[in-house]
């Protein structure tokens, strides 16, 4: 059936906006060449070339095998290279009449040119791949308030372009007023993007208006929900009221019809979805989550739209901290799996995640959650400073289980954990790279997304000033791991367990004189520790156990290489 007018006037607007765009950029140019005297048979005089082109507007060419002759098989070939035409017809792109083909991998065009008197013609093709192409609409012009119908100019491909770093929508504007014509290319477009299996149709979306500056909402309606709507998905949005609301549906509702999950916010909301999402999972396999049991893959896919402070989920997995590209790769149907670590304390999981500090990362979240009355950029600030005043390092015994020996030995398991116990001003577990605009590298660089261990970075005792140089060199291009002081390890599994007599309640004792006025609840309980797991504060009584569980999650991503440049500078330390 032919669709359109577009649905919604969300989209109409959207559509139409595109009709501004007079003239279509080139893209991905194929060749430029001479077709000239080998083509001269073919070459039609002016006069035979306009109607033909009449003829194809009226009545577009469906490409059976038995429409081409020989001479137009081999012609097809030049374009095809070996795709199978589907249909063939005539478009004004920008302000020249094409020879458009449609084949099942791309839609290719070139100019219609007259002869020049030497015979000789240079003609420039032009083609989109249909693996890059997410949408196809009619285009309608409308007047100012019209709805529906309105004059058919043609249809218009959606392709998704790489710029850099960065994935962005591009339209392609095919004009031709006959609706037979139109009729045919966009049933055809339509059967071929409907058939790419990894596109999701389907998402159960999350938007947590209170991230970062509250503009998840704005970013969602904005920059996604116009996209996801082009590529015909339909989306199934929560504006989640209350922390821990997203993690709740996720746990009871009916998954079913969906093909992925979204996320529109920052850190705190990705860890909570993801925890949900891989939850779910154990519940619906049976597993008993207070054991030491295997973890089974969630079922759906998971979408990042960064809209936090930090993001570092988001960027670690698009290499950019970017609304659209973000969308893109959902849209594009873009797998990357994800290594992912359980915590757990005493035999029971507490949650699942993807990074944790201990000591420092700990103690600053511990403040900053205490102060959320502050904005939240002060905060953070206040807070890194006034932990950093009062520093000091944390008595634990630390065991890991490294990488290379569990590979290269058959030790039973206990014997292959090492042990050390020593004081630590910071200890981190990271399972991916984490990188955001204070770490452009990442908190973990020597990590990827599913290598299938995790980073330990240790930071044993030292003056303050040699730690906020160690601190500081995270957002520069030396290395923030050569100091004697710090040790990093290539580990499957942690084992923390704080020994200071003093908790990080003395912390707040020693706050509260300054702070009592501002009414702050002390969220502390007697005799834990302050884990900070993927920037949510996680109070453990006792002994941590961080496990790796290699590609448990899949993404909407890809693996990136390069790390977004710094544009934002830490200046709080
Ligand atoms: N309506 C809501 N009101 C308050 N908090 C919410 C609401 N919905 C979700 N939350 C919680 O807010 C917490 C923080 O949100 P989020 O991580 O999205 O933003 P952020 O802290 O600004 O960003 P980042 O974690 O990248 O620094 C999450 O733990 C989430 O569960």
């Amino acid at each position: 059936m032919f669709e359109s007018p577009l649905k919604s006037n969300a989209r109409n607007a959207w559509s139409e906006s595109q009709e501004e765009l007079s003239e279509t950029e080139p893209v991905s140019p194929v060749s430029k060449g001479t077709r000239g005297k080998k083509k001269k048979k073919r070459r039609q005089q002016p006069q035979q070339q306009q109607q033909t082109e009449k003829r194809s507007v009226s009545a577009p060419q469906l490409c059976a095998e038995e429409s081409f002759d020989r001479e137009d098989e081999q012609s097809e070939k030049r374009y095809t290279d070996y795709d199978e035409p589907i249909v063939r017809g005539i478009f004004q792109i920008g302000k020249k009449s094409h020879d458009v083909l449609l084949t099942s991998m791309r839609v290719t065009w070139s100019p219609i040119q007259p002869e020049t008197p030497t015979g000789e013609l240079t003609v420039r093709t032009e083609y989109v791949e249909l693996k890059d192409v997410f949408g196809v609409k009619v285009k309608r012009r409308r007047s100012a308030g019209q709805e529906t119908g309105g004059t058919l100019l043609g249809i218009t491909l959606f392709q998704c372009k790489k710029k850099g770093p960065k994935l962005k929508d591009h339209a392609i504007h095919f004009n031709n007023m006959s609706v037979d014509h139109c009729e045919i290319w966009f049933k055809k477009l339509k059967e071929i993007l409907s058939s790419f299996q990894n596109r999701p149709k389907s998402l159960k979306v999350f938007v947590n208006p209170a991230s970062h500056k509250k503009e998840a909402y704005q970013i969602y309606r904005d920059d996604v929900a116009p996209l996801f709507q082009l590529a015909d998905i339909k989306a199934d949005v929560t504006i989640t009221e209350r922390k821990g609301h997203a993690f709740s549906i996720l746990k009871e509702s009916n998954l079913d019809g969906y093909d992925g999950v979204v996320v529109v916010g920052g850190d705190g909301s990705v860890a909570e979805v993801a925890h949900g999402l891989l939850l779910r999972a154990q519940m619906d396999a049976g597993r008993d989550t207070d054991s030491m049991f295997t973890p089974v893959r969630a079922t759906l896919p998971l979408g990042l739209i960064p809209a936090g402070s930090t993001d570092m989920v988001a960027c670690s997995v698009h290499g950019i901290r970017h609304p659209v590209t973000a969308a893109m790769h959902i849209i594009m149907g873009h797998h990357q799996e994800v290594d992912v670590c359980s915590f757990s304390c005493l035999g029971r999981l507490l949650r699942f995640g993807f990074s944790a500090m201990f000591g420092f990362g700990g103690r600053t979240l511990a403040l900053a959650e205490r102060h959320r009355w502050m904005p939240p950029g002060q905060r953070r600030e206040f807070a890194v400073i006034k932990t950093l005043a009062n520093l000091k390092p944390e008595d634990c015994e630390l065991s890991y289980l490294p990488v290379k020996k569990v590979q290269t030995e058959t030790l039973d398991p206990e014997e292959s954990w090492t042990t050390t116990r020593g004081l630590f001003l910071n200890v981190s577990i990271m399972a991916i790279p984490c990188l955001c605009s204070m770490a452009p590298r990442g908190l973990a660089p020597n990590t990827r997304l599913n290598n299938g261990s995790m980073a330990l970075i240790a930071a044993g005792n030292a003056s303050r000033s040699e730690f906020i140089k160690h601190l500081k060199r995270y957002n520069s291009v030396n290395n923030q791991f050569s100091f004697s002081f710090v040790e990093t390890q290539t580990v499957w599994a942690v084992r923390l367990r704080p020994r200071s007599q003093s908790s990080w309640s003395d912390d707040i004792a020693e706050d509260n004189g300054e702070y009592d006025s501002k009414n702050t609840p002390i969220i502390s309980s007697e005799g834990a520790y302050p884990w900070n797991v993927d920037g949510d504060l996680l109070e453990v009584p006792s002994e941590l156990l961080i496990r790796l569980h290699p590609q448990l999650l899949t993404l909407f991503g890809v693996d990136i290489e390069e790390a977004e440049e710094a544009h934002i500078k830490c200046s709080c330390i």
